[in-house]
């Protein structure tokens, strides 16, 4: 499957991610780091050619606070859609992760979301994602978050686009999809 070009942004750093805790259908406020990733991230796309393109991102507080700094007087065109959230991690959302079960595996970041209790699930996530992609006709610019990023880049670009920067990194930068190809501006 070809999908349309596609820049992804995760939002800035927020409070919760600072103290390294899971929030997923949760918020928190960018934290003034946040806010300095989410203006880097409005230089990278200034620079760049976006006629043509639809903006979308998750409605998260997190998101839509990082879409109205990154882009500028182009936010008001941004609509939002609830299958770009981040992975919903039920009764563990607000937990210092640290205090909770540790995840196993090749991944055990990724694997501690998954064992939460009446969490989402990463197949869940991944259906969503595969939706909203299959539905998209133009090529368009994304504000999203961490996991949610991972599992986009995975479906358009395939598992190599996850040797890339850790997964709950990244605030700053922009991910530029096209042709099955992944580049990561910053
Ligand atoms: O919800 C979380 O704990 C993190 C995981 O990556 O997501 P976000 O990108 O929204 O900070």
């Amino acid at each position: 499957m070809t999908y349309p070009e596609l820049y992804i942004l995760r939002h800035g750093q927020t409070e919760w991610n600072a103290e390294d805790r899971m929030q997923g259908w949760l918020n928190s406020p960018l934290t003034p780091k946040g806010e300095m990733d989410a203006a880097r991230q409005g230089e990278i796309l200034r620079d760049l050619d976006l006629t043509g393109f639809e903006f979308w991102s998750s409605p998260s507080g997190r998101a839509v606070q990082t879409a109205g700094i990154a882009c500028g007087p182009l936010a008001e065109a941004v609509h939002t859609d609830t299958r770009l959230r981040e992975i919903g991690v039920g009764d563990w959302a607000g937990r210092l992760r640290a205090e909770l079960p540790q995840g196993t595996g090749d991944d055990p970041y990724m694997a501690q979301y998954e064992m939460a209790p009446n969490g989402e699930g990463l197949a869940a996530v991944e259906a969503r994602c595969l939706s909203f992609l299959s539905e998209m006709k133009r090529p368009t610019v994304l504000i999203t978050h961490g996991i949610t990023s991972r599992v986009i880049r995975s479906i358009v670009v395939g598992k190599d686009a996850l040797a890339n920067p850790s997964i709950h990194g990244g605030q700053g930068c922009v991910y530029h999809l096209k042709g099955g190809t992944q580049k990561m501006l910053t």
